[in-house]
């Protein structure tokens, strides 16, 4: 039976007189892939960082489990059980894939950040890491210094971080974004993968509607900063407000 895992009071954030994101109050379910959609603009990027710490909201709540995590950092969130995988691009450069895999495993496991005591000893660290890199099709890129990595693959890579990290909730902004048609497939069956075991609740920002009628259990639209609208693809799809929003006319009445 699926449960509220992370919702919003009334999230609003103000840049000057600007309102980015418009007392959004919305609860996400374990087990379901919400597609967050909306024009340029629309806020979308901006509640992301709102809920994953990136920045503080002006006014509402974020609640993770039950308890209120509005005020906590990004670290805190991410050890709570919110993972994004932006957070990850943090990649270290000038280590290998199969290093940078392999730190998220070992902090996961709060085993410590060095890597070169442990190449023996945590075998089981390095076995785990190279799993998730074969799940990605990187295995055989592995000890390639990530910097010498295409565009794709380093995306690639932030979703392997992702899953190495194994969070209770998944966000992602834009997952295939500059990827090509050949990359973008191997990405979007990941996702597919883990919205199909059980519990994972999945937040994706998305604007290709294709890959939302595939993947979305729910969408919900932003506009202006606002929920605009919130419910199943078909009746989203099919409403007023994504019909405008997505002809680029004016939503008078949102
Ligand atoms: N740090 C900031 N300071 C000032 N304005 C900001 C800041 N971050 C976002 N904004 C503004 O808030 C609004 C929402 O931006 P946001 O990036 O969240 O939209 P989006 O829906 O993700 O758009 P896109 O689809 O183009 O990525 C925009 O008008 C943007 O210019």
């Amino acid at each position: 039976m699926s449960r509220v895992i992370l919702q919003t009071h009334d999230l609003t954030v103000r840049f000057g007189g600007h309102v980015a994101v418009d007392h959004v109050s919305c609860a996400f379910r374990t087990g379901e892939l919400t597609a967050i959609v909306g024009p340029n603009g629309a806020g979308k990027t901006t509640y992301f960082n709102l809920i994953s710490g990136q920045i503080p909201s002006s006014e509402g709540r974020v609640e993770l489990n039950g308890r209120d995590i509005t005020r906590a950092s990004v670290s805190d969130r991410c050890a709570r059980g919110i993972g994004r995988a932006f957070q990850l691009t943090n990649l270290f450069p000038d280590l290998s894939v199969l290093e940078n895999v392999r730190l998220v495993i070992q902090s996961k496991a709060k085993m410590g950040f060095s890597l070169f005591s442990m190449a023996d000893s945590h075998r089981d660290v390095t076995d785990r890491a190279k799993a998730v890199l074969e799940k990605v099709k990187l295995f055989d890129l592995r000890d390639q210094v990530v910097s010498a990595l295409s565009h794709g693959n380093q995306r690639k890579l932030e979703v392997a971080m992702l899953i190495a990290l194994d969070p209770a909730v998944y966000m992602f902004d834009e997952p295939t974004a500059g990827m090509s048609v050949d990359e973008a497939p191997v990405v979007l069956d990941l996702i597919a993968e883990l919205k199909a075991e059980k519990d994972r609740t999945i937040l994706l920002v998305e604007h290709k509607m294709d890959v939302i009628r595939t993947l979305a259990d729910r969408i919900i639209v932003l506009h202006n900063g606002m929920l605009a609208a919130d419910g199943d693809p078909v009746t989203v799809m099919a409403s007023d407000v994504v019909q405008e929003a997505y002809m680029g006319k004016e939503l008078e009445d949102v």
